[in-house]
């Protein structure tokens, strides 16, 4: 627990003093303590305590569209069977693809589609600031790492992606790349500090965006570049659709804007320089039932009667990818 704190304190000291930096490792304290007394994150624990330590000359390959880590052959079979047991036990593998050892981990997202759509158009990550809220495992974390980034942080929440991100950075030990077990808004004032910030597949989650977009803006510099991501409905009007109970199944999905809209929200919320690069709907190629998750996918969230629409009659997801710059 402390050891998180530690490694956020030496990740952050080329930047030293902050004075945000004991209130976040705080926050990172209170949360690791909360977990420690959760029977699912205690499991999580002894499955990383169990794995094999990263073989000598250890490599990786973040450039591809699977996240390589090590290669086929490098650890012995006992080794490959813990390590095998460890990625299961921490099931559902949503982002991805990831090879581990030459172990192919098919996730619910093709999530280098997604990568693929952003990775031209954004301000080139070398030596810059990055966070990623809402990172997951880590996949664009890693992704970031072939632009030789000086930082980049994550944010995620949720106990299983969180230990998966640690499960990758047991093997990977990248040294200026860190996954804290956090919300947004949780963290304390980071005002300026970000030169990009990714927000991707989270604003449909919060139940107040326009106030996330402000507190995003906060902690970017001026000129900072905002890569948002999320699901948007058809339309040019300045619309935006929050659903009764459930969108596609998701009980915590509230605003869906069309694109109009959400360029809106971004320059009341003091970005400039709006533009949007993209519009996808999500496709069985991309997000798929695997072996790696025990859950539903796509499929069974769209009207078997109707594929353009969700099983509650809504429109069926379609992404937006923006970019926008800091006021
Ligand atoms: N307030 C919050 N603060 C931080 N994280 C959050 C919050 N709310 C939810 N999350 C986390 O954000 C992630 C949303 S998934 C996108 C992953 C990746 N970005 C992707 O673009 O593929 C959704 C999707 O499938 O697109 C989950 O891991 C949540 O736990």
């Amino acid at each position: 627990m402390n050891d998180l704190a530690h490694q956020l304190e030496g990740l952050l000291q080329p930047w030293q003093p902050l004075p945000w930096l004991a209130p976040l490792q705080q926050c990172c304290r209170q949360r690791l303590q909360r977990w420690q007394r959760d029977r699912k994150c205690q499991q999580y624990l002894e499955l990383l305590a169990s794995l094999p330590p990263a073989p000598a000359g250890l490599t990786c390959d973040f450039t591809g569209a699977a996240v390589r880590i090590g290669r086929a052959g490098q650890l012995d079979s006992a080794a490959m069977e813990a390590l095998q047991l460890a990625l299961f036990g921490l099931r559902p593998w949503r982002k991805g693809p990831f090879e581990l050892f030459g172990l192919a981990i098919e996730s619910e997202w093709a999530s280098n589609l997604k990568w693929d759509r952003l990775s031209a158009a954004i301000a080139p990550l070398q030596g810059r600031r990055v966070l990623d809220v809402g990172s997951s495992n880590g996949y664009y974390l890693l992704r970031m790492q072939a632009a030789s980034p000086a930082l980049a942080l994550g944010l995620e929440p949720y106990a299983t992606f969180f230990h998966q991100f640690c499960l990758l950075q047991h093997f990977a030990c990248l040294p200026r790349c860190l996954s804290l077990p956090l919300k947004f808004e949780e963290l304390p004032e980071m005002t300026g500090f970000f030169d990009t910030l990714f927000h991707m597949g989270v604003l449909y989650h919060l139940r107040a965006p326009l106030d996330s977009l402000r507190a995003l803006r906060r902690c970017l510099r001026r000129g900072g570049e905002l890569v948002l991501e999320t699901l948007v409905i058809p339309g040019e009007q300045p619309l935006t659709l929050t659903p009764v109970e459930r969108y596609a199944k998701m009980n915590n999905v509230y605003f869906l804007p069309t694109v109009t809209a959400l360029q809106i929200w971004l320059e009341r919320s003091g970005f400039e320089r709006v533009r949007c690069i993209d519009v996808s709907r999500t496709t069985n190629a991309e997000q798929r039932r695997t072996a790696w998750i025990q859950t539903e996918s796509l499929e069974d969230f769209l009207d078997p009667a109707d594929p353009d629409r969700t099983v509650e009659g809504y429109p069926a997801p379609r992404r937006a990818l923006l970019l926008a710059e800091a006021r």
